[in-house]
């Protein structure tokens, strides 16, 4: 299985969105990491078809995509960022409007909305109004609408927006679970909701491709460059002023800086820590 992004532009206007993306995926789970503006949503609009590219061309299993139409989107599981999810429909019967959607067969669709359900931990609640679920589980209702018709490719648009540290994670463990054979596509600025459930990290911004590499190439091609420097608070503006600056922790009225520089930085006893995916965003999209 593959999907070819053959130098896909997309202009509003004069506004350059993307700028000739390429990039060639095939069975596994990907982080498409880039702050706001990046690009992302244009392309999984393209992707999904619901935006024409200005040029390029996207091929699954060599076949263009605009061509296969009706084919392609069978194939394709989407959820997009949390929206109004119709407060008085029941979460089966979402499902059952979203199999309809989907021109799946009536024998099929009851089939797989109580599997989906269970997939994703909603059966208990499957007869109750979605206005009465929380955003944890309004989440895993879409990603149950996304696996429905059991797609090879699933592309999810910011998976874990608005939700606490616990629902983030028991969505990441559910996207693992669910990405065996499918090539899953991850789009977020959120680092933590790619870095232990991606294999491959495509870094975007202002619609170009500055990185696509496995997490572990990423962060060793920051090896050396981050430290911690302990320093007073005063000296916080001047080192922030002087590197890039990431995480910072206080005891007290020492902080703990987490610094990014080629150059060991000459003051505040730096001490040589392990980079992180973390790191590697800043250092990609310092400005
Ligand atoms: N309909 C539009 N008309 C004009 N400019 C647009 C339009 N949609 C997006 N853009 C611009 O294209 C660029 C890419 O936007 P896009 O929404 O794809 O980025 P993104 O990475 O998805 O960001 P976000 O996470 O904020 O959605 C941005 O500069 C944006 O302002």
């Amino acid at each position: 299985m593959e999907l070819e992004i053959r130098s896909l532009i997309k202009n509003y206007g004069k506004k350059q969105a993307l700028k000739g993306l390429s990039v060639t995926l095939t069975e596994g789970v990907y982080g498409f990491l880039g702050p706001n503006g990046a690009g992302k949503s244009t392309f999984m609009n393209i992707l999904t078809g619901n935006l024409k590219a200005t040029s390029g061309q996207i091929f699954y299993n060599g076949e263009d995509i605009g061509k296969l139409g009706r084919e392609f989107r069978g194939v394709l599981g989407y959820m997009p960022q949390q929206q109004a999810l119709y407060p008085n429909f029941t979460a089966a019967g979402f499902l059952s409007y979203m199999a309809a959607l989907r021109d799946m067969k009536k024998e099929r669709a009851k089939k797989r909305i109580p599997e989906v359900l269970s997939q994703v931990g909603l059966s208990e609640v499957a007869g109750d109004k979605i206005r009465s679920f929380s955003g944890g589980m309004k989440q895993r209702l879409l990603i149950a609408q996304a696996v429905l018709d059991e797609p090879k490719i699933l592309v999810l648009d910011e998976p874990t927006a608005g939700l606490d540290p616990k629902q983030r994670i028991a969505i990441r463990n559910l996207i693992s679970e669910m990405a065996a054979g499918k090539i899953v596509l991850i789009a977020t600025h959120v680092v933590t909701d790619v870095e232990s459930v991606a294999n491959r990290i495509l870094l975007i911004r202002e619609g170009e491709l500055l990185a696509d590499s496995s997490r572990e190439e990423l962060t060793a091609s920051l090896s050396g460059m981050v430290w911690e420097v302990t320093i007073p608070q005063e000296a916080l503006e001047e080192i922030s002023g002087q590197y890039l600056v990431g995480n910072v922790s206080r005891e007290g009225s020492t902080l703990f800086v987490r610094v990014i520089s080629e150059n060991k930085p000459e003051k505040w006893a730096p001490a040589p820590v392990r980079p992180g995916l973390e790191d590697v965003y800043l250092y990609y999209f310092k400005e």
